[in-house]
């Protein structure tokens, strides 16, 4: 059986490791770099990136997880997770580290400055059975992405959404998925099942 590790320094923790249990992986929390030598894949949570990206350094996790990403281990960010996974970041901090390992330039809090939190329907590349409902809370979204990125989904083309309208909200390059969006809070388990099948096909 495959053993999925969420990253659980801060954030919406729980919530994914109930969703990845539900696709039939093992999952268990990773805190320490002798935990991450022992999961398959890792998700990378919401919630405040610039404090993830400092406990990152604190707990010596930053580089393992780099070399990990860069070595094929599959890794799936929602949220403050695809802030950390961006190669580039908009509206961080000066001082910021990145995981990187995602050739895009992400915007932070990008929707926070036109609707704190809001609620979508989305048709999904991929993923049959009808939209995703997804769930934006001061979401970053992504600017640009390189030719190597497949864009998954886009926020609607909504007239309230003003310069959020039609942004690129889901992508994945390789062995990296990454969400604006949060699926761990809504139980439609079709986000990480997408991503449970990356980790079986890498794990062989
Ligand atoms: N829900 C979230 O993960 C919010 C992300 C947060 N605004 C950040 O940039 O880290």
């Amino acid at each position: 059986m495959s053993t999925v590790g969420v990253l659980a320094l801060q954030g919406d923790v729980r919530e994914h490791l109930v969703a990845l249990a539900e696709t039939g992986v093992l999952a268990r929390p990773v805190r320490r770099p002798e935990e991450l030598d022992e999961v398959d894949g890792l998700v990378l949570p919401g919630g405040e990136s610039t404090t993830i990206a400092r406990l990152l350094h604190t707990f010596d996790l930053l580089e393992p997880l780099r070399t990990r990403i860069k070595d094929g281990m599959p890794a799936y960010g929602s949220c403050a997770g695809l802030v950390l996974l961006a190669d580039r970041v908009l509206d961080g901090r000066p001082d910021q580290q990145q995981v990187g390992g995602l050739d895009v330039v992400v915007r932070r809090n990008a929707f926070g400055r036109q609707v704190d939190s809001f609620e979508a329907e989305l048709p999904f590349e991929g993923l049959e059975e009808g939209p995703v409902r997804a769930v934006f809370i001061r979401a970053p979204w992504v600017e640009s992405a390189g030719d190597g990125v497949e864009v998954l989904a886009r926020a609607p083309e909504s007239d309230d959404l003003g310069p959020a309208a039609g942004r690129i909200v889901a992508v994945r390059q390789g062995n990296v998925l990454a969400t604006s969006f949060h699926p761990e809070l809504t139980g439609d388990g079709r986000v990480h099942r997408l991503f449970t099948d990356m980790v079986r096909a890498a794990a062989g």
